[in-house]
């Protein structure tokens, strides 16, 4: 019997705007959001529309010019162990197995040895990697390095990850790998996520909900919820309700693209 555990947290954005002081930049206008307790939201756009600014902003890696980013209730101000971010480079320390990346930030958090052992080798089987436990990352595929990330990620059991377009550098096959081993890995350990895609079939895949920034300030364009069933398979993904979403957010990405760019995937 699968069981499911939850420990997301609300996430808040409120009237965000971000002027990049050493250019004058305007990064994002007036952006705000809510994200429910184990919500998982993706967020498209155009290139430069400011996705990874707000991303990083949930993350406490920059400071909003106005307004505030909340967590349940309380305003973000720096990094904190509540929230794990995953970004497209793996960031896997090359010196240490597999096993030793992800009980890194066990670690650092004082957890003792015998509970450090325990969550990772459970996360490693979540996502697949027990039998590379002792493996360096070198030995590793992109796909199972960034596996690798999101055990990691998981072990230090964060109430929100904040992914910054994690299968952005593999392959499309062992991209749609990863995205079912992710939801299977949050179908069974819920949290709130916000993740950031380029690929539209990707962001529709994933989401509950697909928000769509638009650039030049960065704002939201559009929230499109995404009521397809779980678990998301194969027969999901070439069901007409999922063609339908993708064709919708397609839309709402491509007709207000400028010369900043538009996403990836083919409408
Ligand atoms: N530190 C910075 N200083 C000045 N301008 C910046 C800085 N960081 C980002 N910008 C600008 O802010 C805008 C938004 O950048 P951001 O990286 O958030 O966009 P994005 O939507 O994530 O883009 P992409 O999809 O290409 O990764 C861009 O025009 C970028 O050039």
């Amino acid at each position: 019997m699968t069981t499911t555990t939850t420990a997301g947290a609300k996430i808040s954005v409120r009237h965000v705007g971000k002027r990049f002081e050493e250019n004058g930049f305007v990064a994002l206008g007036d952006v705000s959001l809510d994200l429910a307790d184990n919500e998982f939201v993706t967020i498209v756009g155009p290139s430069g529309c400011g996705k990874s600014t707000l991303l990083n902003i949930l993350a406490g890696l920059e400071e909003p010019t106005s307004g505030e980013a909340l967590v349940d209730g309380i305003a973000v101000d720096g990094p904190g162990p509540e929230r794990g971010v995953i970004f497209q480079q793996y960031a896997l320390f090359p010196w240490l197995s597999v096993r030793d990346n992800v009980e890194f930030g066990l670690r650092t958090a004082k957890v003792d040895k015998v509970e450090r052992r325990r969550r990772a080798d459970h996360y490693l089987e979540l996502v697949g990697l027990s039998d590379f436990a002792d493996a360096l990352p070198k030995t590793l595929s992109g796909g199972m390095k960034q596996r690798c990330a999101i055990a990691r990620a998981y072990a230090v059991h964060p109430e929100i990850l904040l992914m910054d377009e994690p299968f952005g550098a593999v392959d499309a096959l062992t991209r749609v790998r990863l995205q079912e081993q992710l939801l299977a890995t949050w179908s069974a350990e819920r949290r709130t996520v916000a993740f950031i895609t380029h690929d539209v079939d990707e962001a529709v895949f994933l989401a509950n909900r697909v928000v769509v920034m638009a650039a030049g300030p960065g704002r939201i364009q559009e929230v499109i919820e995404v009521d397809l069933p779980h678990p998301r398979t194969e027969q999901v993904r070439l069901s007409p309700e999922f063609a339908a979403l993708r064709n919708r957010v397609w839309s709402a990405v491509y007709h207000q693209s400028t010369s900043s760019g538009a996403p990836s995937t083919a409408p």
